[in-house]
């Protein structure tokens, strides 16, 4: 558990460099999760070394995984089998991770012995009956606490395919059952109203295990065999959203994000921020790893106000704090509809970045699902992020353009998906400091 830390987020300088964020979280916790099942030795470059991903690697390591660490960003993962794994007595501890807890709860629902999965404060709070009543429908059995955290996950249970639509765009759940659905008799078939991000597929795929896929759709049968496989992991998009607004708000800005992951599925925020008005540039596009990376030129551009695409939000789920920022300080009204999961990530997003935008001067209009927000001048003031790291980032971005400091309180957590945040933005022309 990280201790209490603040920031002050002062006026910057136009924002200039070359910046290559950390690698893409989702990918580094599968990527963990199918090499730990494999046969054979998988070596994983460009890995986030982040809390929540390292918590991830801690808990399969429990489950007696060996795990190596030749250098930063790397790993090499002995896979054990599909059958392999040992169970424990202790807790397995995802931390903040919800990717993380949701993913194992299906991956160990298949397993002959029990587990229990615990996390943080926030995470504890966090929905998994959208996880355990479909796993139950599969033959799991998962103790929850009113469908909370921990999750006590019964071992020894014969699994069978279901096909289901989910009821949320969510690609959490829609992996938890693809996990659980590798242990099942017969087939599992996911069909989604909203496509969402296609890792766990592509992965799969990767490894050597028969599926078939689609947006919106993937369908595999149980007890094959995952091949060991290297993998690449791309620069996290949603790490590199911040500075994509931040450089587009920043007059005078110019900066060039390399190798970053552009899976159709991440990229909403990049169509949104176009349809305010950003200048943002594609180059270099290739494929790495089995995904789609290019690099970005984001140069500063006046944005103004737009009826979101609704759309557009299950491919910019993780991005909507920070298109807050960028609808606070666009010309004329921006409008979020069709966002109701952004309260239950690891704050309620909606109702966070509304009390920080107020606290900071901006006109702001909470609804259920989303917000409206009338863009102007940002001032100083201290916004209390509730220890999630996307509302802590969002605002050192804000800070960038207020006319006087914006305190960030609780800042801590920024290393559960971003690492290095703090100094690759003093790097690029934030003025980021530690408060007392
Ligand atoms: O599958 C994943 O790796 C993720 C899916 C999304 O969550 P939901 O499945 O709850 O939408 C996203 O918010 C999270 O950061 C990562
Ligand atoms: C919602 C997020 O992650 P998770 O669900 O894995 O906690 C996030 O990173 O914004």
């Amino acid at each position: 558990m990280s201790s209490r830390l603040d920031w002050q987020s002062h006026a910057g300088q136009p924002l200039r460099g070359n910046l290559r964020v950390p690698g893409d979280k989702s990918v580094s916790h599968r990527s963990l999760m199918l090499a730990a099942l494999a046969e054979g030795r998988s070596h994983i470059r460009g890995f986030l070394e982040g809390e929540d991903t390292r918590a991830t690697a801690a808990v399969l390591a429990q489950l007696g995984v060996h795990i190596e660490t030749p250098a930063d960003g790397e790993r090499v993962i002995e896979g054990v089998g599909l059958h392999g794994l040992r169970g424990t007595t202790h807790a397995l501890d995802c931390g903040n991770a919800g990717t993380g807890m949701r993913l194992l709860a299906g991956l160990l629902a298949g397993q002959a012995f029990d587990s229990t999965l615990i996390g943080d404060e926030s995470l504890s709070k966090r929905p998994m009956r959208r996880v355990t009543d479909p796993l139950a429908q599969m033959g799991a059995k998962i103790d929850t606490q009113d469908g909370l955290p921990p999750l006590h996950v019964h071992g020894g249970q014969n699994l069978h395919g279901i096909h289901y639509t989910l009821p949320v765009a969510s690609a959490q759940v829609k992996s938890a059952l693809l996990l659980a659905g590798l242990y099942a008799e017969g087939e599992t078939e996911v069909i989604e109203p909203h496509p969402t991000r296609d890792y766990t597929e592509r992965m799969l795929a990767a490894f050597g295990w028969p599926i078939v896929f689609k947006p919106g759709f993937a369908r595999l049968s149980g007890k094959h065999t995952l091949r060991a496989t290297d993998v690449d992991v791309p620069a996290d998009f949603s790490s590199a959203a911040f500075f994509m607004v931040a450089a587009s708000i920043m007059p005078g800005s110019e900066l060039h994000l390399s190798a970053v992951g552009l899976n159709p599925r991440r990229t909403g925020l990049l169509h949104a921020l176009r349809l305010m008005g950003a200048d943002i540039r594609v180059e270099n596009e290739r494929e790495s790893g089995g995904e789609p990376v290019g690099d970005l030129i984001v140069r500063h551009a006046p944005l103004h106000g737009i009826e979101l695409p609704e759309a557009l939000v299950p491919d910019m789920i993780d991005e909507l704090p920070v298109l807050f920022i960028a609808a606070a300080v666009a010309k004329g009204q921006t409008v979020i509809r069709g966002a109701a999961e952004l309260r239950v990530k690891e704050s309620d997003r909606i109702a966070t970045m509304a009390a920080g935008l107020r606290a900071v001067g901006a006109a702001i209009e909470e609804t259920p699902d989303g917000a409206l927000i009338q863009g102007g001048t940002l001032s100083a003031g201290t916004v209390v992020s509730h220890g999630d790291h996307r509302i802590a980032m969002s605002f050192a971005v804000a800070g960038l353009l207020a006319q006087g400091p914006i305190r960030i309180n609780d800042c801590s957590n920024v290393a559960t998906s971003f690492p290095g945040f703090f100094e690759l933005a003093n790097g690029c022309g934030f003025t980021l400091t530690q408060a007392d």
